[in-house]
């Protein structure tokens, strides 16, 4: 079934919650107001300017994954409406699966018809409503196609707010109906701060040498940095979280073994790569993850020249691809090892 929520999200560490299960924190730490997103500075000044007309254009949201952008709109819808109005004036729509032709001719445009009255609660209250499409790149181009008509005969009294990892996805149509708004990854700084907001108000124990390296394995991504903290917490509870400790939970795969690698390679001895390769496998760790670490150990590799370097990032990236496509994991760092010789 598709997730549609007529918005309703956890209200944060002082709202009104169910007790049993205490919302994650990712959740917990949603901003819940534009001041709180942290690092999309020109993106939350335009926003904020265009806020005080109060006449919102037809946004188009996009950068990587856990960069601000489902918290920005949240947050702006939330200064529009305020906490109770923003569930009838929301709709959100998340499921990357199902946002076919159907559901674009059905809920959103049945959504989006509805005509609402400015109403006096000390908010602004536009008398609009939005609509977030989440994922939005992940809908099919009949689908797209369908939502121009739709965002242009309701564009009165409805705003829609298309949310997306790759913009190149989402047809030029559409895309040249909104105003764009490009997210960029979080920089080191901001991350630890907002870790360190988090361990401070949920006791964590963690060193800023373990914060650093959350910042550091994260690349950007402040929502993979807080399931890490969370997770090493749940596993370590008062104790401190070391910065191996976050490695392991993140699934780095340690130097020791990217050296077995790396020496199985350079001696060229076919039996030496597959036994390497075959145990690396058999600890589990992932594919792609292997890939990046040998990619930075192959790049920073003093001893070797630039042209063998070109001809080993040919062979990662092809293997890169392969995985993408479900290639076997094995195959492919064997192949790789080999090729790359
Ligand atoms: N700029 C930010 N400032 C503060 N917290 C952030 C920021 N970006 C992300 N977060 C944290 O990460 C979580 C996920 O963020 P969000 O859903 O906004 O990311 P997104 O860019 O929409 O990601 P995706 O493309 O995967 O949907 C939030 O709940 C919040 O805790």
């Amino acid at each position: 079934m598709m997730a549609t929520t007529f918005f309703s999200r956890p209200t944060g560490p002082t709202g009104a919650q169910k007790p049993a299960q205490p919302a994650p924190w990712v959740e917990k730490y949603r901003p819940k107001k534009m001041d709180d997103i942290s690092s999309q500075e020109e993106a939350v000044a335009v926003l904020k300017r265009t806020m005080e007309s109060a006449n919102l254009p037809h946004l188009l949201f996009y950068g990587p994954p856990g960069s601000g952008k489902t918290s920005t709109i949240l947050a702006l819808a939330r200064e529009l409406y305020g906490p109770e109005l923003i569930k009838t004036r929301v709709l959100e729509l998340n499921a990357s699966d199902e946002r076919g032709i159907d559901i674009i001719r059905m809920k959103v445009k049945d959504f989006a018809r509805v005509t609402v009255s400015q109403s006096v609660s000390g908010y602004p209250c536009p008398p609009y409503k939005i609509i977030i499409l989440d994922e939005a790149d992940s809908m099919t181009t009949d689908a797209q196609s369908a939502l121009r008509r739709t965002m242009e005969t309701y564009s009165k009294i409805t705003r829609f707010c298309l949310v997306c990892n790759y913009v190149s996805r989402i047809i030029e149509p559409l895309a040249s109906r909104c105003a764009k708004f490009r997210f960029k990854p979080l920089d080191d700084v901001s991350v630890r701060s907002r870790l360190q907001l988090i361990c401070e108000t949920e006791g964590v124990n963690c060193p800023a040498e373990t914060i650093e390296t959350l910042a550091r394995l994260s690349e950007g991504d402040m929502r993979r940095s807080i399931m890490l903290l969370q997770s090493a917490h749940r596993l370590y509870r008062t104790d401190v979280i070391t910065s191996d400790a976050i490695c392991e939970i993140a699934g780095v795969v340690p130097t020791q073994m990217i050296e077995t690698l790396m020496a199985a390679w350079q001696s060229k001895d076919f039996h030496r790569i597959e036994a390497a390769v075959g145990e690396a496998v058999r600890d589990g760790y992932s594919g792609a993850q292997l890939l990046s670490q040998l990619h930075d150990r192959f790049i920073s590799d003093p001893h070797l020249t630039s042209a063998q370097k070109a001809k080993i990032a040919q062979s990662l990236g092809h293997a890169d691809k392969c995985l993408t496509d479900g290639a076997d994991e094995h195959l492919q760092l064997l192949n790789l090892m080999v090729a790359a010789f």
